[in-house]
């Protein structure tokens, strides 16, 4: 039997709600091999994030220096890093091993949906100046977009609604980048609806998705870019790649896996 791999390169989250195991449950249910690098190791429970630990980077490289080495990854998903150093440990060696063109996603994740932080201060910038060129995809929520790209909303667009957010000046300058970005609209006051912005030329494509009422949406992000690698990896563009992978999260989401009296989790299981 043949299967596609997903490198991953992720924090724990040890309720599997999301982070590294979150990844591998949306693989292995989209029939992909999840291979890992733990970047840092979070405390959490229901009720949110209690501490987080970065990993050395050393520990980092010998992760992924033992696994670059010996295997070729067609794409590569990153979550969570933590910290500046780490993210440069992952830059180098990414640099050092990269075969022609892997697709690499990053989900920079910033906040937990609890506010708790999952990052140093100065990620954002280190990410837009160190991470970006290489890049196919980066997939942040609003918040995360307006740091990562300097984006002074209006005072209407303040509202945050999907119709009215996207205008020349919500758009980033795509003078540095060459990667696509998916805008999330988890954080929009109205639809769930996703935004893909190519370049300053062309249109945002919008993916619409209707808001549900989810008792339980830890991970979304972490579902939503993970079910897009595996798509690719299965062969779709990045647009289908996208779609497939907002209708995976969407029954996720609608019909959640129970774990506790007020506690539950995206149903993964297909
Ligand atoms: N209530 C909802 N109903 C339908 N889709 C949703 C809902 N909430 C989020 N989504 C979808 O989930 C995906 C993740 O979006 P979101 O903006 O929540 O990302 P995020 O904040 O990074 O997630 P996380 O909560 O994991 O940090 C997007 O495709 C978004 O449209
Ligand atoms: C290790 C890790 N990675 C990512 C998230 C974001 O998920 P959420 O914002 O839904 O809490 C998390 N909580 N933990």
């Amino acid at each position: 039997m043949e299967k596609p791999k997903l490198l991953i390169i992720a924090g724990s989250d040890p309720t599997s709600g999301a982070g590294i195991q979150s990844d591998c449950l949306t693989a292995f249910s989209l029939g992909v091999y999840p291979m890992t690098v733990t970047t840092s190791v979070t405390s959490q429970n229901d009720l949110g994030v209690i501490d987080r630990f970065d990993l050395p980077s050393e520990v980092i490289a010998s992760q992924l220096e033992g696994l670059l080495s010996r295997f070729r990854f067609d794409a590569i998903k990153i979550g969570m890093i933590g910290s500046v150093t780490s993210l440069n440990t992952i830059v180098e060696c990414l640099t050092q091993y990269k075969h022609s063109h892997p697709f690499i996603l990053l989900d920079p994740v910033l906040k937990a949906s609890n506010a708790a932080s999952l990052s140093e201060q100065a990620l954002g910038k280190a990410i837009r100046q160190n991470l970006m060129p290489l890049l196919s995809l980066i997939t942040p929520n609003l918040d995360e977009y307006e740091a990562l790209f300097d984006i002074v909303p209006s005072e209407d667009q303040k509202n945050r609604r999907s119709q009215d957010y996207l205008s020349k000046q919500t758009l980033p300058s795509f003078e540095n980048y060459n990667c696509a970005i998916l805008l999330k609209g988890g954080h929009f006051t109205d639809e769930a609806t996703d935004f893909l912005i190519k370049s300053q030329n062309d249109r945002p494509l919008k993916f619409s998705g209707s808001r549900i009422e989810a008792p339980f949406s830890h991970g979304t992000g972490c579902t939503l870019s993970t079910a897009i690698c595996a798509y690719i990896l299965r062969g779709e563009s990045l647009e289908e790649a996208i779609r497939k992978a907002k209708a995976y999260l969407l029954s996720g989401l609608t019909n959640p896996v129970h774990l506790g009296d007020n506690y539950g989790a995206i149903n993964k299981w297909r």
